[in-house]
């Protein structure tokens, strides 16, 4: 059986975000953007990775230091400077994968084509007490985003943060309601289990976070309900026993980086690929692009990544 990984550099474009989630240790009041000269530097630093994971909080334009930053830098608007992001990492030699929140059409319309694939978590389909102080994660926000990615044939990456209040038939119906979408779009690639992480300073700081008995229901139950053309993702450096997980149906390990943390968990380190190997006896542990081997196959991008698609990628859509 074969285990994938993508091998990233995680761009935190910006921590400012229209969202207060109670669980987040990321978002920052008013910050500022990354320079061009910083993401470029950081780009050439992370030498074996093909992705590029540009990830920020959501709609930051209302923050007064990132419509200064904007002006500064000479964009009349947060989605050029997106776009131009994915656009210096694609001349780096990077396939962007854009984790944006909710943005409007226009947005997904201009960076669409400047990304291998995009993604944004469901998290849960339900209205829930973390998120009431957070417009953009109202479920019926998250399914239309959806939705309309899925409209633009975009291959796409969704899933549920596990442990934020949720009941367990919350779960399940929060995957139903994801296996839905793949039935009429067909354009989900991956749906990542993510159990919530407690950090410091924030709201659910001394919130109980998900047992590994009840993750591992969670990705059983996800396997059964989620379309078998879609990977289960968990993300090694949150569930530590990778080969436990991997039994239970997981068999993605999502996005890995020498150079650069999980900002949105900084607490919690990548393991070495090494380990994880060493963990996976007896499983094929595959390398693999932003884009799945499937939308590789099917043709699912743009021209102007192509070059790099198809410089990376093997017949079968796998990393070569
Ligand atoms: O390092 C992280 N990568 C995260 N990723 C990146 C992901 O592991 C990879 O970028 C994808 O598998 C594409 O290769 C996300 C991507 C999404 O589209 C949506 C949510 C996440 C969540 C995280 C995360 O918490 N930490
Ligand atoms: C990048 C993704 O990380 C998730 N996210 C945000 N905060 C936390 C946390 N404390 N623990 C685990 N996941 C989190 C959100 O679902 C976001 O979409
Ligand atoms: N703010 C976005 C969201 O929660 C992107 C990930 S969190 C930084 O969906
Ligand atoms: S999880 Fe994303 S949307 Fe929520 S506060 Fe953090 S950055 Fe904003």
């Amino acid at each position: 059986m074969v285990i994938t990984y993508s091998r990233n550099v995680f761009l935190p474009l910006t921590r400012s975000c229209r969202n207060r989630c109670y669980y987040c240790g990321f978002r920052r009041e008013n910050d500022g953007l990354m320079s061009l000269d910083s993401i470029i530097s950081l780009l050439r630093k992370a030498k074996n990775a093909t992705e590029a994971l540009l990830t920020f909080g959501e709609q930051p334009e209302f923050s007064e230091k990132v419509k200064k930053d904007l002006k500064a830098l000479g964009f009349s608007s947060f989605s050029d400077y997106v776009k131009s992001v994915c656009e210096i990492a694609i001349k780096e030699g990077f396939l962007p994968h854009t984790n944006p929140g909710v943005v409007d059409t226009d947005f997904l319309k201009k960076v669409k084509d400047f990304n291998a694939s995009m993604g944004l978590m469901l998290e849960q389909a339900v209205e829930l007490e973390c998120h009431k102080e957070s417009p953009g994660k109202k479920p019926e926000e998250r399914i239309k985003f959806i939705k309309k990615a899925g409209k633009l044939k975009i291959p796409f990456t969704t899933g549920i943060l596990v442990g934020i209040g949720e009941k367990f038939e919350d779960r399940i119906y929060s995957l139903e309601v994801i296996a839905d979408l793949h039935d009429n779009y067909g354009h989900i690639q991956e749906v990542i289990i993510q159990n919530f992480s407690p950090k410091k300073g924030t709201k659910m700081e001394n919130f109980k976070p998900p047992s590994t008995s009840e993750m591992l229901e969670t990705v059983k139950v996800a396997r059964k309900i989620i379309q078998k053309d879609v990977a289960i993702q968990v993300p090694p450096n949150l569930v530590k026993e990778v080969e436990v997980f991997v039994k239970a149906g997981a068999n993605d390990l999502g996005g890995i980086s020498d150079v650069t943390p999980d900002f949105i968990n900084p607490e919690h380190p990548w393991p070495k690929v090494e380990e994880i190997s060493e963990r996976l006896k007896g499983y094929e542990l595959k390398e693999r692009l932003p884009i799945y081997p499937k939308f590789v196959v099917e043709g699912w991008y743009s021209e102007k990544i192509a070059p790099l698609i198809e410089a990376y990628s093997d017949e079968e859509g796998y990393k070569c």
